[in-house]
C-alpha cells in the first residue's frame, strides 16, 4: 500500500523538523523520513552534543582555576561520564521531538497529523519516493516535498577515516577516553571549538593545523588573532601555514608529517586525528536527476528566495532547506528556511529571508558572537564604514566578574545616518546579547536612535552602548586616554 501525504519531508534536522511542524499549524498531513539520528546534526554529532561538551569543559576549566581565592582540592574528569552526560542531553531533546510526533500522530488527528518513517529516501518520480529501512522498502506519495538532508563532514583526500584514531566530528562520541595527543585538521569553527573543548579539559595535548596564517579565515584579522591568542593561552599548539603531507599509522600512535609554507617540514606524534575541513551536502542517492533538479557544482541544491526548486520546466512542488542549500550552515538558517518552505506550500504570508542580520555564535574561551557584516565583507562590497572597538576591560560588570578578556566591535555606515551594519563581540554573555544588535540592523537603526535607550548597570552590553557613543564622540571613556582599549577607524574604497 502506498501512503499519501500533503507534505513529505526528507530529514529530521532543524530544517526538516521545523518545516514539518509549521505545516501542521495549518492542517497538512505530513510525513518525515529520517535515515539516521532524529534531529540530525542539530542534535547528535553536531550542535547540541558539541555544545553540551563545551559547557562541561568550561565548567571544568573554571573549577581548575587557582587565581580567584579558592582552589578545588582534587579535580578529575572521566571521558565515559562526560560522554554519558552529552548523550543524555541529546536524548532529552530527541524525546521532546518524539513526544510532539506522538501527540500529532495520525491515530490522534485526522488533519494536521505527523508520521515519522525511518529509512533512506530517494525519488522514484516527481510524486513518489522510496524509503529503504531496516524492515524493507516502502513507497510514499507526496503532494509536496521538502529536501532537508543536511550535510556531512568533508573528507581529507588520501586520508582514510577509521572512526577510532582518524575521525571527523561524527566520531567524537566513539572515542573511549581523552586522547593524550590530538591533531585537529582545519581551523574553522568546528576545529577551533573542539580545540577549545579538549584543551579546557586539560587531559589532551592539542595540535591545531591551520593551512593559512590565521584561524577562522573568513573573520577579520583582529577577531582571528584574538581567537588564536586565546587558544594558545589555553595550551593549544597552532601550526600556522602548515599542510598535512600524510599520517602514518603505527600500532600505538600516529606519525604526522606537516609541511610549512616556508619549505620546512615537521614530524609530530599524536594518538587521534580529527578532520574538520568543512561539510558537504547530502544529495547523493536522492535521485534528483529523476525529477529534473540540477545541482550546483559543489553538490548543493539551488533554491530561490522561497526555497522552491525549479525543475527546468518552470514548475515544481519540491523545496529544499538547511545545509543542503549551500547557505550558511547554521541551525537558525536551517530552521528559518524549513519554516519558510512550509509557509510557501501553505500559501500563507511569509517573512522574506534576509541573511544580512544573521548571527553566529562561536563556542571558544571566551565565546565570540557575530552579526551582520564584518570589515572583510564591507571592503569586498566597496561599502565605506566606520569601525569602533571597545574593550571589556572598561566594562564594570566584566571587571566585577574578573573576566575582562573580550570586546565589542561595531561597524556603521560612514555617512550622516551611521546605520549599524554589523558587530563582533567576544567575552562573557556575548552569545546572549548579539541578537539585540540583530534587531537594530533589521530595523535599519541609526546611532542617534539607539543612544536614546537606557542600558542597565552593571551589564556586559554597556560595552555596546559605550562603543556606539564612541562613534558619535560622546563616550564617557575616551580613546585618547585608553588608545589600546578604545579606537575608531574609517574605511573608504578610494583610500585603499
Ligand atoms: C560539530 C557541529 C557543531 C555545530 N554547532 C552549531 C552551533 O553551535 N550553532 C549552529 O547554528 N549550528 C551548528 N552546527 C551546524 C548545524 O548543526 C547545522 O547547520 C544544522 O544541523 C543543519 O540542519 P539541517 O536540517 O539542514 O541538516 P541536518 O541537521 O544535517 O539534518 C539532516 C538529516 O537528514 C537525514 N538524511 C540525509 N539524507 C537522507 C535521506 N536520503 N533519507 C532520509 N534521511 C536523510 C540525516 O540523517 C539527518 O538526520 C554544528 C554542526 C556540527 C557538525
Ligand atoms: N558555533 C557554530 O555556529 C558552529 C559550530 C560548528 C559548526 N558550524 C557550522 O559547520 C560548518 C562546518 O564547520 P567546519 O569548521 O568544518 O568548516 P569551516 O568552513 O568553518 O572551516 C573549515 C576550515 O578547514 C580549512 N580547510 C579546508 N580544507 C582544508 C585542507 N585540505 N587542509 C587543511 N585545512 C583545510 C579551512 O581553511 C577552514 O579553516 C561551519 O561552516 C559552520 O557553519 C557552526
Amino acid at each position: 500500500m502506498t501512503n499519501t501525504y500533503d507534505l513529505v519531508v526528507i530529514g529530521s534536522g532543524p530544517a526538516g523538523f521545523s518545516s514539518a511542524i509549521r505545516a501542521l499549524d495549518y492542517g497538512l498531513n505530513v510525513c518525515i523520513i529520517e535515515g539516521k539520528h532524529l534531529g540530525g546534526a542539530g542534535i547528535m554529532n553536531g550542535a547540541l552534543t558539541s555544545k553540551t561538551m563545551y559547557e562541561l569543559s568550561m565548567d571544568y576549566a573554571i573549577a581548575a582555576r587557582i587565581d580567584r581565592g579558592y582552589r578545588v582540592s582534587s579535580l578529575s574528569v572521566n571521558f565515559e561520564k562526560v560522554k554519558k552526560t552529552v548523550i543524555q542531553a541529546a536524548k532529552e531533546k530527541q524525546y521532546q521531538m518524539l513526544s510532539q510526533i506522538e501527540t500529532f500522530s495520525p491515530a490522534q488527528n485526522k488533519k494536521g497529523a505527523l508520521t515519522i518513517e525511518y529509512g533512506w529516501a530517494s525519488f522514484v518520480d516527481a510524486d513518489h519516493i522510496e524509503v529503504r529501512g531496516k524492515e524493507g522498502t516502502k513507497l510514499i506519495k507526496g503532494t509536496n516535498f521538502v529536501i532537508a538532508t543536511g550535510s556531512r563532514p568533508r573528507l581529507y583526500d588520501g586520508l582514510q577515516i577509521d572512526g577510532e584514531r582518524i575521525i571527523t566530528s561524527d566520531g567524537i562520541l566513539h572515542l573511549k577516553e581523552f586522547p593524550e595527543r590530538m591533531l585537529i585538521i582545519g581551523s574553522g569553527i568546528i576545529g577551533c571549538e573542539f580545540a577549545t573543548i579538549f584543551s579546557n579539559f586539560g587531559q589532551t595535548e592539542v595540535h591545531l593545523l591551520d593551512r593559512s596564517n590565521r584561524v577562522l579565515p573568513y573573520e577579520d584579522d583582529d577577531v582571528s588573532s584574538f581567537v588564536s591568542r586565546n587558544l594558545e593561552n589555553n595550551g593549544v599548539n597552532i601550526h600556522h601555514t602548515a599542510t598535512l603531507r600524510h599520517i602514518r599509522k603505527h600500532p600505538e600512535h600516529l606519525e604526522v608529517v606537516l609541511d610549512y609554507h616556508d619549505g620546512h617540514s615537521k614530524v609530530i606524534e599524536v594518538d587521534v586525528a580529527l578532520v574538520a575541513i568543512g561539510r558537504v551536502p547530502n544529495t547523493e542517492g536522492l535521485n534528483l536527476e529523476k525529477i529534473g533538479i540540477e545541482l550546483h557544482k559543489n553538490g548543493t541544491i539551488p533554491i530561490q528566495d522561497d526555497c522552491l526548486l525549479r525543475d527546468g520546466k518552470g514548475t515544481c512542488h519540491v523545496y529544499a532547506a538547511g545545509d543542503v542549500t549551500g547557505h550558511s550552515q547554521l541551525y537558525s538558517v536551517a530552521e528559518f528556511q524549513g519554516r519558510l518552505a512550509a509557509e510557501k506550500i501553505g500559501d500563507i504570508p511569509q517573512y522574506p529571508l534576509d541573511y544580512s542580520h544573521m548571527s553566529t555564535l562561536m563556542f571558544f574561551k571566551p565565546e565570540v558572537a557575530a552579526v551582520g557584516a564584518n570589515e572583510k565583507m564591507l571592503q569586498q562590497r566597496q561599502i565605506p564604514y566606520k569601525a569602533a572597538y571597545y574593550s571589556n576591560k572598561l566594562v564594570n560588570r566584566a571587571i566585577a566578574m574578573r573576566n575582562t578578556n573580550g570586546f565589542v566591535k561595531i561597524l556603521v555606515s560612514n555617512d550622516d545616518e551611521q546605520r549599524i551594519l554589523g558587530m563582533r563581540a567576544a567575552g562573557p554573555q556575548a552569545s546572549a546579547f548579539i541578537v539585540s544588535v540583530a534587531h537594530l540592523i533589521n530595523q535599519g537603526n541609526s546611532l542617534h536612535e539607539v543612544l536614546k535607550i537606557f542600558y542597565p548597570h552593571p551589564s556586559i552590553p554597556e560595552g555596546i552602548q559605550e562603543c556606539l557613543r564612541t562613534l558619535s564622540g560622546k563616550s564617557i571613556y575616551k580613546p585618547e586616554a585608553f588608545p589600546d582599549l578604545i579606537n575608531i577607524r574609517e574605511w573608504t574604497p578610494d583610500k585603499e
